[in-house]
């Protein structure tokens, strides 16, 4: 089986790939739209994605393709912990850093260390933690540094001048298995931490109570709610999707036609999938 993930390697989530897909063939990609396109196109069965960080919240890229990808389910999640180091390569001199790579996340996670000690050293967004590690340890003429995972440094050859700079100690990101397929996903090694469902509902045309419509659809079902989350639509300001996680199995009839009524709401609704939440290893 082949699986895609956001590359290259050493990323947090090959870290994730590596677990939820043990012995599979892991395809690196540049970044999450293409992890999308390679399971669109059916160059892969699967990829792990980055959904959402508990300090950072949501990695919107991910949630933008997961409404403009058409049949692309959810399988599974997993929560991963996450610890960020700042790195250059070993002949380097960190009093003079001319500039620090990450991932954007992985740069918010730490924006409060960078700013404390490195608020005048410029910073530079890039596709993947691992790609930031990769690119320093490509260029040691200067002193650059990238903030990455431990394996980054390993894989790449590079010196860590600070451990831990994310901000908070309870540092966890939530990653998805994507796939075309709606097989349920199983792995007896790791610990299940839950059940949902996710849904992306966008409103009917804007009015008053629309909202509350929709979400009363679950409320008198008593389908607990855990995360409701508004994303852009990008067809202009107060345009918004919602993507809707209900807690437990999708259970029969009464959910089913919980999603005949959101449709009746001409509340256009996508239902990703009822899937398991994994515990992974950092
Ligand atoms: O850059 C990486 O290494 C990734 O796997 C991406 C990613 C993310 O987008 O959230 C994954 C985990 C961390 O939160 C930091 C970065």
């Amino acid at each position: 089986m082949k699986i895609a993930f956001l590359g290259p390697e050493a990323s947090f989530t090959q870290l994730a790939a590596i677990q939820l897909f043990p012995g599979e063939e892991l395809v690196p990609q540049p970044n999450i739209l293409d992890c999308f396109e390679a399971v669109e196109k059916g160059e892969v069965e699967n990829a792990v994605v980055p959904l959402e960080n508990s300090i950072e919240g949501t990695v919107s890229m991910t949630l933008d393709y997961l409404y403009k990808t058409p049949g692309i389910q959810i399988l599974a999640e997993a929560i991963m912990p996450i610890a960020h180091h700042l790195m250059m390569h070993p002949g380097s001199d960190s009093s003079a850093i001319e500039k620090i790579y990450s991932h954007p996340q992985a740069l918010a996670q730490s924006f409060h260390f960078l700013d404390t000690h490195f608020k005048e050293i410029p910073k530079q967004d890039f596709s993947s933690t691992a790609a930031a590690a990769k690119y320093v340890s490509e260029n040691p003429d200067r002193n650059l540094a990238a903030v990455a995972n431990q394996f980054a440094a390993n894989l790449y050859g590079l010196k860590i001048i600070h451990h831990n700079i994310h901000d908070f100690e309870q540092n966890h990101t939530r990653f998805i298995i994507i796939s075309k397929s709606s097989e349920s996903y199983k792995n007896e090694n790791l610990k299940v931490l839950g059940e949902k469902s996710g849904l992306l509902v966008t409103l009917p045309e804007d009015h008053a109570g629309g909202l509350h419509q929709v979400l009363s659809v679950f409320a008198w079902r008593k389908m607990n709610l855990s995360k409701i989350e508004s994303r852009t639509l990008k067809t202009g300001l107060g345009n918004y999707f919602f993507f809707i996680n209900v807690v437990g199995k999708w259970e029969s009839a009464l959910h089913h036609n919980a999603l005949e009524e959101l449709q009746a709401l001409d509340a256009e609704t996508h239902f990703m999938g009822n899937y398991k939440e994994f515990e992974l290893k950092s």
